[in-house]
């Protein structure tokens, strides 16, 4: 009998994207779907539904009790408030989450199988119930970049991200356009005539960046519309934001390194960024390796890691044609390009790699360990 997977926010912008994916591998076929709401019980579940064709209450924990998995998009805060209760009532089914809430806890498992496949089959066979999908950056950086960990060559790593609106959630993504939209009208008239000077454009624009509404900003708080924003999620107040922290506190956890900090945690600090893309999370990363190795060998060990990385050749057109977000936006290709030899010495290796933050960044993992799960 077909295991019952019951679906709590799958018609939210990261859940859409993942009943997509979860349509376009066939993953409806092998099990029995059970639709939650917040907002409207009762109502019609999703074409995909089968023999349950009502929308349950993503609050009753009886109803919540029957599934044998649950995968959660919901967010974090409905995880913290549905959560504990469940498992309190006694439910001893899997829950696999994109929300951060339970990330670091002793007994969930931040799941990127391509990259953590032993980690995760060991947690398994140790009983292990809850699996949450890891930040967006840490996890399209490491589809990429994996196989230097795996190869235990890393000694520190700095990342640099350049992280798209979506990072934020769907309003975020509007309030981008809309800015761009309200920058271009500002100075239309202008751009139309040839004759315009580009400083008097230049002055009308930042002139209306500078005014902006408080509406037109209530998502980012400041402008991103021709801007950047060098912060990402809360302020630890010891100078790191939490984006910054989940960086080495992740990679190691998911790689198996322990919590994050402990003395066998590989090093990787830098800053993240908010910038003006729409879906997919750029990363410039510099890597102190343990040895000097050549530049074909760690192409090599990169493109040979997993069938979605795409090694990118270090040229000017390669770069710009295969390595931006317009390249990678929808797709499940991982490229990593850049890659070269820094002017620090022999052991130091620059590269650039891009994700889709709503694919492998959110999605992509939750529904193939829910693969993992069914086949176990
Ligand atoms: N955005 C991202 O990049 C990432 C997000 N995540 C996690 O996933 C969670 C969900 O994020 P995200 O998908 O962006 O959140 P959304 O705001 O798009 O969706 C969350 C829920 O909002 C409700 N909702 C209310 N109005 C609408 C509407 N007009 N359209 C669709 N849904 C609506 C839905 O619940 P209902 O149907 O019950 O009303 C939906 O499931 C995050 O909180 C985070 O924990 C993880 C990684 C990346
Ligand atoms: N913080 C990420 C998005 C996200 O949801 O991250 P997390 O899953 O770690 O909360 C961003 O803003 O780009």
């Amino acid at each position: 009998m077909s295991k019952l997977v019951g679906l709590v926010g799958w018609r939210g912008m990261v859940g859409s994207v993942l009943m997509d994916r979860m349509v376009q591998e066939k993953d409806f076929d092998l099990i029995e779907p059970l639709f939650f709401s917040t907002s409207n019980s009762g109502g019609k579940a999703p074409a995909e539904a089968k023999n349950e064709t009502t929308l349950q209450d993503a609050f009753n924990i009886d109803a919540l009790k029957r599934c044998d998995i649950i995968i959660s998009a919901q967010g974090g805060d409905y995880t913290t408030e549905v959560f504990p209760k469940l498992r309190a009532a006694g439910w001893n089914g899997h829950w696999i989450d994109a929300a951060s809430t339970l990330r670091m806890e002793k007994d969930a498992v931040i799941i990127l199988d391509p990259v953590n496949m032993p980690v995760i089959q060991d947690a398994l066979a140790k009983g292990g119930k809850n699996w949450v999908g890891g930040n967006c950056t840490v996890s399209c950086m490491l589809m990429g970049v994996g196989a230097l960990y795996k190869a235990g060559l890393v000694e520190w790593m700095s990342t640099q991200t350049y992280q798209a609106a979506s990072g934020g959630g769907a309003q975020h993504m509007r309030e981008l356009l809309t800015q761009y939209g309200t920058l271009n009208a500002e100075v239309k008239a202008l751009l139309d005539d040839p004759k315009s000077a580009i400083l008097e454009i230049d002055r009308k624009v930042i002139a209306k960046q500078r005014a902006l509404t408080s509406v037109e900003t209530a998502n980012f708080g400041v402008p991103l519309g021709g801007s950047l924003i060098p912060w990402i999620d809360k302020d630890l107040g010891n100078g790191m934001s939490k984006e910054e922290w989940k960086g080495m506190a992740e990679t190691n956890k998911i790689l198996g390194l322990g919590e994050g900090f402990g003395t066998s945690a590989i090093p990787v600090d830098g800053f993240c960024v908010r910038v003006g893309a729409m879906r997919c999370h750029s990363q410039a990363l510099t890597f102190k390796l343990k040895k000097d190795v050549p530049v074909a060998d760690i192409e090599a060990l990169i493109a040979a890691d997993n069938e979605w990385v795409k090694v990118v050749p270090n040229t000017r057109e390669a770069t710009i044609q295969d390595l931006t977000p317009v390249a990678v936006t929808g797709t499940m290709t991982i490229p990593v390009g850049r890659i070269r030899k820094l002017a620090m010495g022999p052991e130091y290796v620059g590269a650039f790699t891009i994700g889709d933050q709503l694919l492998w960044g959110a999605a992509e993992p939750l529904r193939r360990m829910l693969r993992i799960l069914l086949d176990a």
